[in-house]
């Protein structure tokens, strides 16, 4: 039985507060045996700026995994090509960012780790180094060769799939199809029962338009797509309802009887997550190959360096990944 996973967790963007949330693990009791990736230089700057006390030790593929320390971080480095400043991009240092979750797969793969956590990446400056990416999640399926994953948001209860993720939102409706949605529905029930060991998960299913498409008459996704869907998953026993309306779905009487929740898209969902849950709740990939978490929030360069980033949603990444790892094995045993 796995007792302690094994955590590897990327830094992301540099002049973000991933460096200030990592280094604020030194001084927590951590669910798991963690390590860091990227640019040690980078880290101990920053805990000078921010007068923190730790002890950063290198460490390189082929070691013995850390063994927890207090106070003491261990990182494999991973050099940015330009020194890092709190709250100031830098395109130059794109690569050395994917860089680092190039190299957690790597780790992943040759079974050195258990699990990738990761802090929040800036897509926008990625983009600008004229390199596609739309989102970890994105990338990491694309790694793993399954291009049919799931984002979930999790916190406070509550539990917030997507149907589609990072897409402009004159293209989301496009993206709706049966076959991808009955994809999805799959993957999410598969992912409550396996990793967060709900038996016989309960799913309510939005609809895409206002009123859930109001009878045709507000739109045809709903009659046309989500409902036979659901029909279809029903039909084999999964307990899932819909589409229900978007505006009245996240009210507390119909949330009681249920597991999870599948958005139509990230801005139908997020906002209402976030809302209640903000700085605690997590993201899961599902249908991964790999254990993947990360947190609910961005690089948030307004705070970065400054001692007011708040690493709540870090700590919650950490102990979700830890959990999904114990109850992946339960399941293989
Ligand atoms: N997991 C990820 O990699 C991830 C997640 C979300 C957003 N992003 C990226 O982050 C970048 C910035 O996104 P954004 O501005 O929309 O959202 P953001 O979450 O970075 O910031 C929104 C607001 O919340 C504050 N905030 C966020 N997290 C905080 C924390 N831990 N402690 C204190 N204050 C915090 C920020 O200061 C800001 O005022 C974008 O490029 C976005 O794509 C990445
Ligand atoms: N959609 C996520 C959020 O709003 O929190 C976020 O952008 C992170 O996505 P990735 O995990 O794909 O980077």
């Amino acid at each position: 039985m796995i007792t302690e996973p094994r955590l590897l967790l990327t830094v992301g963007e540099p002049s973000g507060i991933g460096p200030d949330i990592c280094l604020q693990l030194a001084s927590h009791a951590l669910p798991a045996g963690v390590l860091l990736i990227g640019d040690l230089h980078c880290l101990r700057r920053r805990a000078l700026t921010l007068g923190l006390s730790l002890r950063l030790e290198p460490w390189q593929e082929g070691d013995p995994w850390p063994a927890p320390e207090n106070s003491v971080l261990h990182v494999l480095d991973v050099p940015l090509a330009q020194p890092c400043r709190p709250g100031h991009l830098d395109v130059a240092n794109a690569p050395a960012v994917l860089a680092t979750l190039d190299k957690a797969m790597h780790l992943l793969r040759a079974g050195a780790a258990d699990a990738l956590v990761t802090a929040p990446v800036h897509k926008g400056i990625i983009n600008d180094a004229g390199i596609p990416f739309t989102g970890h999640t994105e990338y990491l399926a694309d790694a793993c060769g399954r291009p049919e994953v799931v984002m979930l948001l999790a916190g406070r209860g509550l539990r917030v799939a997507l149907a589609t993720t990072h897409l402009p939102l004159s293209k989301v409706a496009a993206a709706i199809t049966r076959e991808g949605l009955e994809r999805t529905l799959r993957i999410l029930h598969r992912a409550l029962r396996e990793d967060f060991a709900l038996l016989a998960p309960r799913i309510l299913v939005a609809g895409l338009n206002p009123h859930a498409g109001e009878g045709g008459h507000l739109g045809h996704e709903e009659q046309d797509i989500i409902a036979p869907v659901i029909a279809v998953l029903r039909g084999e026993g999964l307990r899932v309802s819909g589409p229900w309306p978007a505006d009245t779905l996240f009210t507390p009487r119909l949330l009681e009887d249920a597991d999870a929740v599948l958005a139509m898209y990230h801005d139908q969902g997020l906002p209402v997550l976030k809302y209640h849950a903000f700085g605690e709740a997590v993201n899961i990939t599902l249908g991964l190959p790999i254990v993947r978490t990360s947190v609910d929030h961005g690089t948030a360069l307004d705070v970065a360096g400054t001692g007011r980033a708040e690493g709540g949603s870090l700590l919650r990444a950490l102990d979700v990944a830890a959990e999904i790892v114990r109850n992946r094995h339960a399941v293989a045993r």
